[in-house]
């Protein structure tokens, strides 16, 4: 176990005259563009999960993960600044990334490629529904090129978006690929591909369609344990914590009850509950645990929130509304993190049923080891809180 986890150059010390230096690949993947960034997290880890599988069963071959930036995510609405092609630091801690897998960011790899990458071959995967009953869930079928709406060919290469590097990357093969199964499988298959084939530079799109092989066992909690956030947006979130009314200095753990309040274009497709039931579960939490105070995450529009604000009379309602300097500087991406930061330090928390938003939360809130009857809960149409499944930490 120890030498597994020394680096390629240790590894070759340690083995002697034998030694043979893993062949280095890159990986990249990227995500159907519509999909928000909890969704696109959950998708890191199945990706780094198979890098990890593929890395310490085959000792010859060595992939690095490259981290797909965020470009103009759907959901980040804020026009006046430039959201475009964000590098993972602005968001997470690449150093504790790395403790995981190996990884590097895109803009990095490209410097040290002299500004281009040519990807060797792309596989654009598509989810694979038929017979799904009849058939196992394990299906590969590789066809011909790779839909010629998202990718075109020009002068021989297959041209695209690539994460708004269209100026940057290109590919020489790219190939739509029937897929279903897990992470495993595909890990598998990519062995067999690598190991017939000179592949250095090697994507795989729509990685959403890939499932979780172990989905809450310990190499997920591994990995998702490596995802911190980065330092300038956990002090900001520890400010706010701070300043409302943390009465452990030491453990952040704020003396408020907080909510994840999921509605925009999450309303239009799951079912969602009324007002007045949201209202009616915030009082009994609040009477219950004899709180003052509430922290409001949410993407719902300023009417929404005047109607939380308005049903809770005699309580504080506590929201986290950016100034631009503080947009500038995070993102919509870094506030809605520090909007989770804050929820994940709560008392008490509920969050809305089927967000991964609200999901990821509730993970922080077992790494930081709260009670679970304090965190899984949602709210629903019932006369009191919801409970929502228990996915609880194991190391
Ligand atoms: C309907 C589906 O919903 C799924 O969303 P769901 O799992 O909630 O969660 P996400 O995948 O994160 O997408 C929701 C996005 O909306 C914003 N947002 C939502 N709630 C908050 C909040 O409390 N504070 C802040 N600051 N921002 C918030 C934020 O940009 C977040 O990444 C999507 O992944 C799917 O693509 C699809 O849109």
């Amino acid at each position: 176990n120890q030498v597994k986890s020394l680096k390629p150059e240790q590894l070759c010390q340690e083995q002697g005259e034998y030694c043979v230096k893993p062949r280095e690949i890159f990986l990249f993947y990227d995500v159907n563009p519509v999909e928000g960034f909890n969704l696109r997290r959950d998708v890191y880890i199945r990706v780094a999960n198979l890098v990890k599988q593929i890395n310490s069963e085959r000792r010859e071959l060595r992939l690095n993960l490259v981290l797909p930036p965020w470009h103009n995510l759907y959901h980040w609405k804020t026009k006046q600044i430039d959201q475009s092609r964000l590098d993972w630091e602005y968001f997470f801690d690449i150093n504790s990334l790395s403790q995981y897998i190996p990884v590097i960011e895109l803009s990095d790899l490209i410097k040290k490629n002299n500004g281009s990458i040519n990807l060797d071959q792309v596989y654009s995967l598509e989810n694979d529904l038929e017979n799904l009953n009849s058939e196992p869930f394990k299906k590969i079928v590789i066809l011909k090129n790779c839909d010629q709406t998202i990718y075109y060919k020009k002068n021989g290469l297959f041209r695209g978006n690539f994460w708004g590097y269209s100026d940057k990357i290109a590919a020489t093969k790219c190939q739509k690929v029937k897929f279903r199964g897990t992470n495993y499988f595909l890990a598998e298959n990519l062995v067999k591909i690598l190991t017939e084939y000179d592949i250095n530079f090697l994507m795989i799109d729509r990685a959403e369609v890939i499932v979780h092989e172990d989905y809450g066992q310990t190499e997920y909690w591994k990995c998702r344990k490596s995802m911190k956030f980065s330092k300038n947006l956990i002090a900001k979130a520890h400010d706010l914590i701070e300043s409302l009314n943390s009465d452990d200095k030491i453990n952040f753990v704020g003396n408020y009850f907080a909510v994840h309040l999921r509605r925009g274009d999450f309303v239009k497709y799951r079912p969602s509950v009324s007002f007045t039931k949201i209202c009616d579960q915030m009082i009994m939490v609040l009477q219950r645990l004899n709180l003052k105070k509430v922290f409001l995450a949410t993407d719902g529009t300023d009417l929404e929130i005047a109607e939380i604000e308005n049903c809770l009379p005699g309580f504080d309602v506590f929201k986290y509304t950016p100034s631009y300097e503080d947009l500038e500087n995070y993102k919509d991406g870094g506030i809605s993190i520090i909007d989770q930061i804050v929820c994940a330090h709560a008392k008490f928390f509920i969050g809305t049923k089927e967000s991964t938003f609200s999901l990821r939360i509730q993970e922080e809130r077992e790494i930081l080891d709260f009670h679970p009857s304090t965190t899984f809960n949602c709210f629903c149409n019932d006369v009191k809180f919801c409970e929502t499944t228990k996915w609880l930490l194991k190391n």
